[in-house]
């Protein structure tokens, strides 16, 4: 009995996308399926309409959430078909915005699903590590396909999106990720692995709710901390050696403190710190481009000296010391930040965390600006850049005096806080603050405006690191680097300033629309290989040969690298590329577009 039923759950797989009703009459009779689904035989296109409009009838966006992960429960390949197929609609839903909300409701929407025959990925408390192997063995017997993750997303949950500490419920956040790095940079799903640290969590209101479904306990101490991690860190690279292991919305110190133990001696990056860094200075590239003063006076006020903030700037410092010339003192003093407690200078008067160390200004003699506003008169930005989590922080007087303070030039304005109730302004408030002059990005879409006086309709940036995590985590995936240096993190910023067209930089537009995600993607992580395998880091030899052998004809030996990216497409999807069957030839297509022929 349980054989048969084994097997026969495991025809049902193997069918892919004819199952259900797309399964087919022999198949139907072989399993003994007659009566038992209903008489039309449809393709898969039909089921993917069908889907779409139960999506659509949904009324609220966590409930299109929770339909979406029961899809992707009962049937993964229709969950990525509808995901790529309509990608502007459901990304603001498996991702920022909804999937702040989803965050918040966790405990009360997780799916019925059954780790035996299918794991959202891996839960692991403090007493889990006593027993690590254990834990990671459990995982690949869990597995359907007895293959290896080559990417894994990793939080603790203690600060999720703007949304702060809320433990195990933030394990949407590495289940989003994770599926965007399917649809955007064509991982196979089964590859990828979301994993939350379940130590615990310091927000009463889930320790108390009845439903919540993590660990009852407040947070453990540093010392706990680190190393409980680096024992899941040390059993996941002994079971997984290639892996990219991506830290996700750590708390501030532990972000930094992570990043450090490990970027030196394994494959791993943080989004936050670094991937943010490389998708803004992508933005702010462009932005500086399009300002019309040059670039070295720009006088740029960070709002929020977190992980992200301070992340973001050192990129920009990079690019102002590489790009501009611009030496390190002079690139570090075009910038000014104000945290929680006023603008961050030597002389505050409080014992500054070490990441804001470095950008404290020393050159304020006894002004000490307390609030937003007081920092505004005083530094009279060019750029404001708002990772504080602070809803409305750049009110319509902040966003009016950028404006008058920017007649020459154009303000930059980004407001990259998430989700979108946490962001600094909306693109609305920017554009009729600055009588439409503003350039703009925010972390979360917001709508295009159309300018009341001429219809003319903007379309704004979303300056999130959504552009770079899955093309550094497919270029890792490819070339295996040892690890991720800054400087290969710069190439891939580089890429993406790069990436627009013509069309999109005519709008003056900052980012690639989103609907060309994927083929964006495509070239960031050949600019990831060719850095890594400048820097003499990649380890798969075959990328190594390619990328050197178009080196100097080709500056970036991009061509080249998207062939053979083309080639792995084509040849050997099941094992690397991942894409609903029917739209992999759609996918080539898009990710090869401006490859030519020749060089495949
Ligand atoms: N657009 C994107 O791709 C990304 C956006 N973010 C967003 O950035 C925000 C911050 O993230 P992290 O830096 O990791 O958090 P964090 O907790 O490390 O930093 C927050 C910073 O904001 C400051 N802050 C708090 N209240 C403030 C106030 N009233 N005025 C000025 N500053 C204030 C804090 O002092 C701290 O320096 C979050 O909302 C997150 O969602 C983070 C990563 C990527
Ligand atoms: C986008 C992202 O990583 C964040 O808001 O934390
Ligand atoms: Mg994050």
């Amino acid at each position: 009995m349980l054989d048969a039923g084994g097997s026969r759950r495991n025809s049902i797989e193997l069918v892919g996308t004819k199952a259900g009703t797309a399964m087919p009459a022999e198949m139907r009779q072989v399993l003994n399926l007659q009566g038992l689904v209903p008489a039309g035989i449809e393709d898969f296109t039909k089921q993917e309409v069908r889907a779409f409009r139960q999506l659509m009838s949904k009324t609220s966006n966590l409930e299109k959430y929770e339909f979406l992960a029961g899809l992707r429960c009962i049937s993964v390949n229709l969950f990525y078909r509808l995901v790529l197929n309509h990608f502007k609609e459901i990304a603001p839903i498996i991702y920022t915005p909804t999937v702040g909300q989803a965050c918040l409701n966790y405990s009360y929407i997780y799916p019925f699903i059954y780790p035996s025959k299918t794991s959202v990925g891996m839960f692991i408390t403090l007493e889990d590590t006593e027993c690590i192997e254990a834990v990671m063995e459990n995982y690949r017997n869990s597995m359907a396909q007895p293959i290896d993750p080559e990417v894994a997303v990793i939080t603790d949950g203690s600060r999720i999106l703007g949304l702060g500490d809320l433990g195990v419920n933030g394990m949407a956040i590495p289940i989003g990720k994770l599926q965007l790095y399917v649809a955007i940079a064509g991982l196979n799903p089964g590859r990828t692995l979301p994993i939350t640290l379940d130590f615990g969590t310091n927000s009463l209101r889930y320790q108390n709710d009845p439903l919540y479904l993590g660990t009852r306990a407040s947070r453990p101490d540093d010392e706990k901390f680190y190393a409980a991690t680096d024992t899941v860190l040390g059993a996941l690279y002994r079971e997984f050696p290639d892996i990219l292991v991506q830290f996700e919305d750590f708390s501030t110190d532990h972000a930094f403190g992570l990043l450090e133990r490990w970027r030196n001696k394994a494959l791993c990056f943080n989004d936050d710190i670094q991937g943010t860094g490389c998708v803004i200075l992508g933005g702010f590239i462009s932005a500086v481009e399009q300002a019309g003063i040059p670039a070295r006076d720009q006088r740029i006020l960070f709002v929020g000296a977190g992980a992200a903030g301070t992340g973001v700037a050192k990129q920009l410092v990079d690019y102002f010391v590489i790009d501009h010339k611009i030496p390190e003192e002079e690139a570090k003093a075009m910038f000014w930040f104000v945290d929680s407690r006023g603008m961050v200078t030597a002389n505050r008067g409080d014992q500054l965390a070490k990441h804001k160390v470095y950008f404290a200004r020393h050159d304020n003699g006894d002004t000490q600006c307390r609030s937003l506003d007081d920092a505004v008169e005083y530094v009279k930005p060019t750029a404001l850049i708002g990772l504080s989590t602070v809803y409305k922080a750049f009110s319509e007087g902040i966003l009016t005096r950028m404006n008058d303070l920017n007649q020459v030039a154009r303000p930059i304005i980004f407001s990259l806080s998430n989700p979108e109730t946490k962001a600094e302004c909306s693109f609305e408030e920017a554009m009729r603050c600055t009588d439409n002059r503003v350039l703009f990005a925010s972390g979360t879409a917001f709508p295009a405006y159309t300018i009341p006086e001429t219809g003319e309709v903007k379309i704004p940036g979303q300056g999130n690191n959504m552009y770079a995590f899955p093309a550094i985590g497919l270029g890792a995936a490819l070339c295996k680097p040892k690890r991720i240096t800054d400087t290969m993190l710069f190439a891939v910023a580089k890429a993406l300033a790069n990436s627009l067209n013509e069309q999109e930089r005519s709008c003056g537009e900052l980012y690639p629309r989103i609907e060309r995600i994927r083929n964006v993607a495509a070239g960031l992580a050949a600019a990831f290989i060719t850095q890594a395998v400048r820097e003499g880091l990649a380890q798969e030899q075959y990328w190594v040969q390619v990328v050197e052998s178009t080196m100097p004809e080709k500056e970036a030996g991009q061509t080249a690298v998207t062939g053979r990216y083309t080639k792995r497409v084509l040849g050997e999807v099941k094992t690397l590329m991942w894409s609903p069957a029917s739209s992999v030839e759609q996918y080539i297509v898009e990710a090869v577009a401006t490859v030519n022929p020749d060089d495949i």
